[in-house]
C-alpha cells in the first residue's frame, strides 16, 4: 500500500487505511494509506454532505488501531459516538469536563468577549490567575476592590461558565487523554464558547505533556467543524500546535466545510490537504492561495464531484492524488435525516 505523508520506506510505522486511488475517469486503483508514524497537520475540507466527517472518522479509526498513537476527537455535532460501537478501541466522554485552570488566565476575558484591558476583563484575568477553580474565582471577584457593577458583571460571566458544566477540578487531564483508547469528546450539548474552551484546554494539555516529558503515545487531535474552534478561544492553542506541535509530536487534523473561514496558518501549515467537493468561491480561493506550486493546474478543476472522492495534496512527497475514501468500519452518525424515513417510521407505528 502506498502511504501518503510518508517519505522513505512505506512499510515502516503505523498507517491509517484511507481508501483507493481514483483515476480521472472515476476508476479505482491500488489501496492508499495515511502516515501515522510521524506528526502531521492535516486539513479535511468539503461542502456539506460530501464526506469530510466520514473521512475524519476513517482517520480516527486508523489512529485508534495504531500502536503509539492517542487520538482525541472533538465532536461538536455528536457524530462520532459510533467509533465506540465498532471493532476499534474507543470511548465516548458524553459530558467532557476539564479543570478551570487548564484555560490560561489571559483566555478568560476573551471567553466572554471582554477586553483584557477593560475593568471586567481585567478582573476575570486576575481571578483566573489567583484561583484554580470557578468557585475560587467567584470568591476572588466577590472580595475584589472593584466597582460593584464590575464585580457583578464578572460574577455573571463566571455563573454562565458554571452553567456550561464544562469546568470541574476532576476533569480530563493529559494522562487521561493519552491513555490507550481513542477519546471522543461529545460537545454536542455545549455552546460554541464552552466547546472552544474545552478544546483549548485539551490542545494545551496535550502540547505541554509532549513538551515536558516523553509520553508513551503521540497525541492526534481531530476536530470536526474546525472553523468554530479557530473562531473561538481555542484559536491560540490550535495555532501553537500547528506551528510548533510537530517537534514535540502533536498532530492536528482539522475538518471544515469553510476553509475560507480558517486563519491562513491553518492552511499554510498543513502538510496534508484532503479536499472533497467545494463550490464556494471564497473557500476554493483560500485553498488555491496556499496550495503549493507542484499542484499543477487549478485546484478547482481537480476537485471531485461525488461524496467520498477527494484530492489529496501531500507536502511530504510533494505530490497530488485522486482518492476514493473507504467505507467506515464503525457507524457514521453524520447522515442527514430524511422526512421520507420519518413518514415510513410513523407508518410502522400505525400513525
Ligand atoms: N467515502 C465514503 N464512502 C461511503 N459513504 C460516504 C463516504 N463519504 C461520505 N459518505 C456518506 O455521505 C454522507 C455525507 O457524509 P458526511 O456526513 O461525512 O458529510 P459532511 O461533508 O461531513 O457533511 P456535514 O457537514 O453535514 O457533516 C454520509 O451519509 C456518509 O456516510
Amino acid at each position: 500500500m502506498n502511504v501518503l505523508g510518508r517519505t522513505g520506506s512505506v512499510n515502516v510505522g503505523p498507517t491509517a487505511r484511507l481508501g483507493t486511488y481514483r483515476a480521472a475517469d472515476g476508476s479505482e486503483g491500488a489501496a492508499v494509506g495515511l502516515d501515522l508514524d510521524r506528526p502531521h497537520a492535516a486539513l479535511v475540507v468539503g461542502k456539506r454532505g460530501y464526506g469530510k466527517s466520514h473521512t475524519l472518522g476513517v482517520i480516527a479509526e486508523g489512529a485508534a488501531r495504531a500502536a503509539g498513537v492517542a487520538p482525541v476527537v472533538a465532536d461538536p455535532m455528536g457524530e462520532f459516538g459510533g467509533l465506540a460501537d465498532g471493532p476499534v478501541p474507543a470511548r465516548v466522554v458524553e459530558t467532557p469536563t476539564m479543570p478551570a485552570a487548564a484555560l490560561p488566565a489571559d483566555a478568560w476575558p476573551t471567553l466572554f468577549d471582554c477586553s483584557p484591558t477593560g475593568p471586567v476583563g481585567a478582573l476575570l484575568w486576575e481571578a483566573a490567575r489567583e484561583a484554580a477553580t470557578l468557585d475560587g474565582m467567584v470568591s476572588y471577584v466577590d472580595d475584589a476592590d472593584s466597582d460593584g457593577g464590575v464585580r457583578r458583571a464578572a460574577r455573571n460571566h463566571l455563573r454562565l461558565a458554571d452553567s456550561w458544566d464544562v469546568f470541574d477540578p476532576d476533569g480530563l487531564d493529559a494522562a487521561a487523554l493519552l491513555s490507550g483508547v481513542t477519546t471522543v469528546l461529545d460537545c454536542a450539548a455545549l455552546p460554541d464558547p464552552a466547546a472552544s474552551a474545552l478544546v483549548r484546554g485539551v490542545a494545551l494539555a496535550l502540547y505541554d505533556a509532549c513538551v515536558r516529558r516523553r509520553p508513551d503515545r503521540l497525541p492526534w487531535l481531530l476536530l470536526d467543524e474546525a472553523h468554530v474552534f479557530f473562531d473561538g478561544v481555542a484559536a491560540p492553542a490550535l495555532e501553537t500546535v500547528l506551528t510548533r506541535g510537530r517537534t514535540p509530536g502533536v498532530s492536528l487534523v482539522a475538518a471544515t466545510q469553510r476553509p475560507g473561514a480558517l486563519p491562513g496558518v491553518a492552511i499554510s501549515q498543513s502538510d496534508l490537504l484532503i479536499a472533497h467537493r467545494l463550490t464556494a468561491v471564497a473557500d476554493v480561493e483560500a485553498l488555491s492561495r496556499a496550495t503549493p506550486t507542484y499542484l499543477t493546474g487549478r485546484l478547482r478543476d481537480r476537485l471531485p464531484t461525488d461524496p467520498g472522492g477527494a484530492v489529496v495534496v501531500d507536502d511530504a512527497t510533494e505530490s497530488v492524488h485522486g482518492v476514493q475514501v473507504r467505507e467506515r468500519e464503525t457507524p457514521h452518525g453524520g447522515a442527514d435525516p430524511r422526512a421520507s424515513d420519518r413518514r415510513h417510521d410513523a407508518g410502522a407505528h400505525g400513525r
